[in-house]
């Protein structure tokens, strides 16, 4: 009943009611009142039963007697305090449901009766300690989870709670769920803490792992260098690597997430949601690092590829197959592909040595075997003299009158190269038989052209280096210097041109005369339109020695309308380290210049002269160009006349002193005058027998030598005849009357031709003029003379003034006489004086 009263009266009392309450029941229950609210007094099951007893015999020992049925059902409370609880859930749910209206705390229900306050009293204690050892569980579950070195340890495990989750279904009073509440929170809080401290080992683990992965990576990129210094790996293969090692780098941490997911799928929801949401920033974190990683993998790329921290790989441009080209060596090739590939091959040099089977099928084919590279096989020994004197040039180089003199090849416009892509400028090419090279503007071909030799020697040199120019200087042991090849050498492969000046035939004998006038050596070669390739400064082919035998060949090829000639190798080509040769086919000029042949083949000719067919044709050729010269000077106008006289006397100007030069400038002036005068003489009868007696004389001794003579004739007469000017005159007008009478001659009647056949047969017989002829010029003479007036008048003074000088034979007189009104008798006059 008292319970019941007191369980009536409890929803009716109020907050101000407690003290009065507890101050009746101060002695009594301040115990249970501390108990409540001390939670170091939180009590394990045995405490809370002593101490629950303790209680009940405090209270038993204070209201023993009065309240002996409130201690018994404490006593039960505490033995069964759950089941109690369970048992009393109803009326504690109403007595909760009233105190929330109320606002009222557990304590003031409590306050209502010792026996519901103690019982609750006992229920919370032992909801404490169920927290408590529950949270000790938590806590040393968490201590074990915090545990580093278990990564595996899945996040929701810690995360169950099964005790607290009954205790939540079997105390339902609000104090104690608020209680259970906050340790939840706070278990939560710690769960989390866990949780979090957990994330934070696993991306420890993660870093841990990239970080290992990129310890990995430079590891295997070290050994990948190592393997590139080796020339095991070509570039191709290493951005293959890089590639797939970017691929596998995104793929290396996403299989950790997905690791993880399986393992909080077994948790329960919401450490689920948790762990999904702290992975967010995790990620986020490493995608972060994904990119410092990128950028520091490229800067890593970037520093490598500096010229300055690595040293670029040099690959071998030659070794034991040096040369050896595959090219038209595989019997299975078509002719097409050959081209093809002789194409590519011209136009991207070899990166890669080729493989041996090339040069064994070569050798299978064509007997050759192989040779170690030059430098190895046959290094040029140390000291090896140098032509100190070579003055070195690449192209021709047009010297003197040369340059005005040659002609552009206007055959050029004739050598449309007609060949197809198929069979691609071979030796069918109508330009190659022509020896024309073909170029963009005459071939349509353009890389499938196999009729560019210069093109692919200008590619070689430019390209530069040993192998590419393939020749180099030596020293032969009787032969002076020489050239051998660096490297091997197609069949009729150009190989080096030959360049030098380009000298006319006269500054050629000129040089020879002077310059050369003591070498041992010539460098001289037959060009194009009769000149001269000079090769004295030129470049290395001019140290090519000849021999009977020969290796190679000299070849003149137009290019571009300009002739160039070059090195060519012979139809068995070239292995490296072989000296090159040629058949200089050497005209030697003259018998002083022959030379003995030192080339040691079975064939040798002795001598460096011309092959013994082209002896014979070249002596008839000879014969032959000289019978064309008589007739070409014959039919030579006066201009070119003009310019021999000029050019002859140009190369005596450096003997000439400042007197001489005068003399050369009066001759000049002489040649015009006389020239004027013969003209007039040549229509005049009565001067012709004078004038043609002389120019027979002198022609008659100018045919009798030779070119050369002729010159060294008119030097002599200019050294040796400076009194005066009118001497000089004589050669000249000799050489021009002459011309002049015979192309008259074909003009003039047959009277007149009779009479100059006469005359000429008469001169030529070198006889004075008959008297009757004599009569005739005079009466020709007089006849005119009338005409000219003033000429005569000065003949006539001339005539005094001689006559006043010294008297000479009746002879000399009469010529004087007859000479008088004629002005061409006062060349005749020079002549005689210049004879005397
Ligand atoms: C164009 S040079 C060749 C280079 C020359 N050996 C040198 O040291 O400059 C031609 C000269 O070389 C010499 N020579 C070339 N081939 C020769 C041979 N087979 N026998 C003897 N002398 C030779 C001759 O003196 C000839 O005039």
């Amino acid at each position: 009943m008292e319970e019941a009263q007191v369980a009536s009266s409890a929803p009716s009392a109020l907050l101000t009611d407690i003290p009065q309450k507890i101050e009746i029941h101060e002695h009594t229950h301040i115990d249970e009142i501390t108990g409540l609210e001390t939670p170091e007094q939180l009590l394990t099951p045995e405490n809370s039963r002593s101490e629950t007893s303790s209680n009940n015999e405090n209270a038993s020992s204070n209201d023993e007697k009065e309240k002996p049925a409130l201690r018994r059902r404490s006593t039960r409370v505490t033995r069964a305090s759950l089941q109690a609880a369970q048992l009393e859930i109803p009326e504690t749910e109403s007595n909760d449901a009233s105190l929330a209206t109320n606002g009222d705390t557990p304590v003031n229900a409590v306050s209502g009766g010792k026996r519901a306050s103690s019982r609750l009293r006992h229920s919370i204690a032992v909801m404490e300690w169920s927290e408590a050892s529950e949270t000790s569980g938590s806590q040393s579950h968490v201590n074990t989870e915090k545990h580093p070195l278990t990564p595996d340890t899945s996040v929701s495990e810690t995360s169950q709670e099964p005790a607290s989750e009954e205790v939540d279904t079997s105390l339902q009073p609000r104090t104690l769920r608020k209680r259970v509440d906050n340790t939840k929170e706070d278990t939560a809080e710690k769960e989390e803490e866990t949780v979090e401290s957990k994330e934070d080992d696993e991306e420890q683990i993660l870093r841990r792992s990239s970080r290992k992965g990129v310890a990995e990576r430079v590891a295997s990129r070290l050994a990948e260098q190592a393997n590139t210094v080796l020339g095991k790996r070509t570039r191709s293969a290493k951005a293959k690597e890089s590639d797939r090692r970017s691929s596998l780098r995104p793929r290396s941490i996403a299989p950790l997430k997905e690791e993880r997911a399986p393992s909080t799928n077994n948790g329960p929801v919401a450490k689920k949601r948790r762990v999904s949401d702290s992975d967010l920033p995790s990620s986020t974190k490493s995608h972060e690092e994904e990119e410092k990683e990128e950028e520091s993998m490229q800067k890593e790329e970037a520093t490598e590829s500096a010229p300055v921290c690595r040293r670029s790989k040099r690959w071998l441009a030659h070794g034991l197959y040096s040369g050896q080209e595959p090219e038209g060596t595989r019997p299975t090739q078509t002719k097409k592909n050959k081209t093809t590939f002789r194409r590519r091959q011209r136009d991207a040099p070899r990166s890669l040595l080729p493989m041996p089977m090339f040069a064994g099928d070569r050798l299978l084919q064509n007997g050759r075997d192989f040779q170690l590279p030059f430098d190895i096989f046959s290094p040029l020994p140390p000291g090896q003299p140098k032509p100190n004197e070579w003055r070195k040039t690449n192209k021709n180089v047009f010297v003197g009158e040369a340059g005005s003199i040659w002609r552009a090849n206007k055959d050029m416009e004739l050598s449309k190269c007609m060949c197809t892509a198929d069979t691609g400028c071979d030796e069918n090419c109508q330009n190659r038989y022509m020896f024309y090279e073909c170029d963009n503007g005459n071939c349509s071909l353009g890389r499938d052209c196999g009729n560019r030799s210069f093109d692919e020697l200008k590619q070689r040199t430019k390209a530069g280096g040993k192998y590419n120019i393939g020749v180099e200087v030596i020293k032969t042991p009787d032969r002076g210097y020489g050239v051998r090849s660096n490297r091997t050498f197609d069949p009729n492969q150009i190989i080096v041109e030959y360049t030098g000046e380009i000298i006319t035939q006269s500054e050629c004998e000129k040089r020879m005369r002077t310059t050369y006038k003591k070498n041992e050596c010539y460098y001289l070669m037959y060009f194009d339109q009769n000149m001269i390739i000079d090769a004295t400064r030129g470049s290395i082919a001019r140290f090519v020695n000849h021999s009977c035998e020969p290796n190679c060949r000299m070849e003149k090829w137009t290019v571009a309308g300009k002739p160039r000639m070059a090195l060519f190798a012979g139809d068995r080509g070239i292995m490296t380290g072989e000296e090159l040769t040629y058949d200089y086919n050497f005209d030697p000029y003259s018998q002083k210049n022959v030379q003995q042949c030192r080339c040691g083949s079975a064939n040798c000719r002795g001598v460096l002269g011309p092959r013994p067919r082209e002896k014979e044709q070249r002596s008839k050729e000879r014969e032959e160009q000289k019978k064309l010269s008589v007739s070409a000077k014959n039919t030579q106008s006066k201009s070119t006349t003009k310019r021999k006289i000029g050019s002859v006397i140009d190369e005596s100007v450096p003997r000439l002193n400042k007197k001489q030069r005068a003399v050369k400038t009066g001759v000049k002036t002489a040649v015009s005058r006389s020239r004027a005068s013969v003209s007039r003489s040549a229509t005049s009868k009565k001067t012709e027998p004078a004038t043609k007696r002389m120019y027979k004389k002198r022609a008659t001794a100018t045919t009798a030598k030779s070119k050369a003579a002729t010159a060294t004739a008119i030097i002599t007469t200019t050294k040796t005849a400076p009194k005066t000017k009118r001497n000089l005159k004589l050669p000249k007008i000799k050489t021009k009357a002459k011309v002049k009478t015979t192309v008259r001659a074909t003009t003039k009647t047959k009277a007149a031709a009779k009479a100059e056949t006469s005359k000429t047969e008469a001169a030529s017989t070198l006889k004075r003029p008959s008297a009757e002829t004599k009569a005739k010029i005079l009466a020709a003479a007089k006849g005119t003379g009338r005409k000219r007036g003033p000429k005569k008048a000065e003949a006539k003074e001339e005539v005094k003034s001689k006559a006043g000088r010294g008297r000479r034979g009746g002879a000399r007189t009469k010529a004087a006489k007859a000479a008088k009104d004629t002005a061409p008798n006062k060349t005749a006059r020079g002549v005689k004086a210049g004879k005397k």
